[in-house]
């Protein structure tokens, strides 16, 4: 049978370094993270973050903000909660707090956005000589012929036409890689979703997409080029290939995981299915939920 991931890393099996695939960074003097404020040179990154075993990025940094404020106090850590400082406070482009071994890391909307503090995120980790890092992305998304609240762990990601793969523009051709998750991590993840209350969890694949309004098919953009059939059209065909959430950053997060041998994992609550929309619902679930997928990452903590 095999053993879970857990158990694994409980027992030092296996270890896995973070592989930076960049042939150059070992030439440079100094490396800059430049969108978190951090550097080789100015910082001791091993130091800082030698001991990360978990890293969590969501959207919005008051929502990582509040997750790692939830951590300190779920890890009865010393000090006051309230007073976790952003690591990156030099910098208004995305917000880190530490706290013990988990990192908590906001990374704005779409993949442009994630990608940057993916490269630097990784390259921290590597600096760091980190070893057997688990990242979760935790996020909300937009539910496919789900009850609002239910909480999706992908299984992969999947781009517009439902195939499991991020196409990435490099001079001027395109680079095709796989987003398949880490299925033994989502099936674990399962198991510990049974065991705590009230928290419907399923496992789907979760679709990418490049736009909110009309790359999700909804009639409520400035722009809006199809029928409400044609919508539920789109959004059938999504459900039948086994999309059962909708969001804006797993493919490239899946690809850049595999690619660096980090184990990744995409949580994201379904706020409102799209196809039955109810904005206040989607907000009461999104809190709760937050909290919810806390206790997931605790249980793996211990
Ligand atoms: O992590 P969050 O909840 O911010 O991610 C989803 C996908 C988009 O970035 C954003 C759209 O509202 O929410
Ligand atoms: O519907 C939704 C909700 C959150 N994030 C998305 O990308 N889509």
């Amino acid at each position: 049978m095999r053993s879970s991931y857990s158990q694994r890393v409980a027992s030092r099996v296996w270890s896995f370094t973070v592989q930076v695939k960049n042939p150059h960074l070992d030439t440079m003097e100094e490396d800059i993270l430049y969108h978190f404020s951090l550097g080789t040179k100015t910082h001791n990154l091993p130091e800082m973050f030698g001991d990360i075993k978990f890293v969590c990025v969501g959207g919005s940094a008051n929502r990582m903000r509040a997750f790692a404020q939830f951590i300190h106090q779920e890890l009865q850590l010393p000090g006051n909660s309230e007073e976790i400082r952003d690591i990156c406070e030099g910098t208004d482009r995305y917000c880190m707090y530490k706290v013990g071994p988990v990192l908590s890391i906001s990374h704005g909307m779409g993949v442009p956005s994630i990608s940057i503090m993916l490269h630097e995120l990784i390259k921290l980790l590597h600096h760091a000589h980190c070893r057997d890092v688990v990242l979760f992305r935790i996020g909300t998304s937009g539910g496919v012929g789900l009850a609002p609240g239910t909480v999706v762990i992908s299984s992969k990601a999947v781009d517009h036409s439902f195939h499991p793969q991020f196409e990435q523009v490099v001079l001027g051709k395109v680079i095709t890689r796989s987003t398949e998750l880490d299925e033994g991590l989502a099936n674990e993840l399962l198991q510990y979703s049974t065991e705590l209350q009230d928290l419907p969890t399923v496992i789907g694949n979760t679709m990418c997409t490049h736009d909110f309004y009309e790359g999700q098919g909804r009639l409520d953009g400035a722009l809006c080029s199809f029928s409400p059939e044609e919508k539920l059209e789109y959004l059938r065909k999504a459900h039948e290939a086994g999309v059962r959430n909708i969001e804006m950053e797993s493919t490239v997060f899946a690809a850049m995981c595999r690619v660096c041998g980090l184990k990744g994992i995409v949580l994201c609550n379904a706020l409102h299915s799209v196809w039955c929309r109810d904005v206040f619902v989607a907000l009461q679930h999104r809190r709760l939920t937050v909290g919810q997928i806390f206790t997931c990452g605790t249980t793996f903590i211990h």
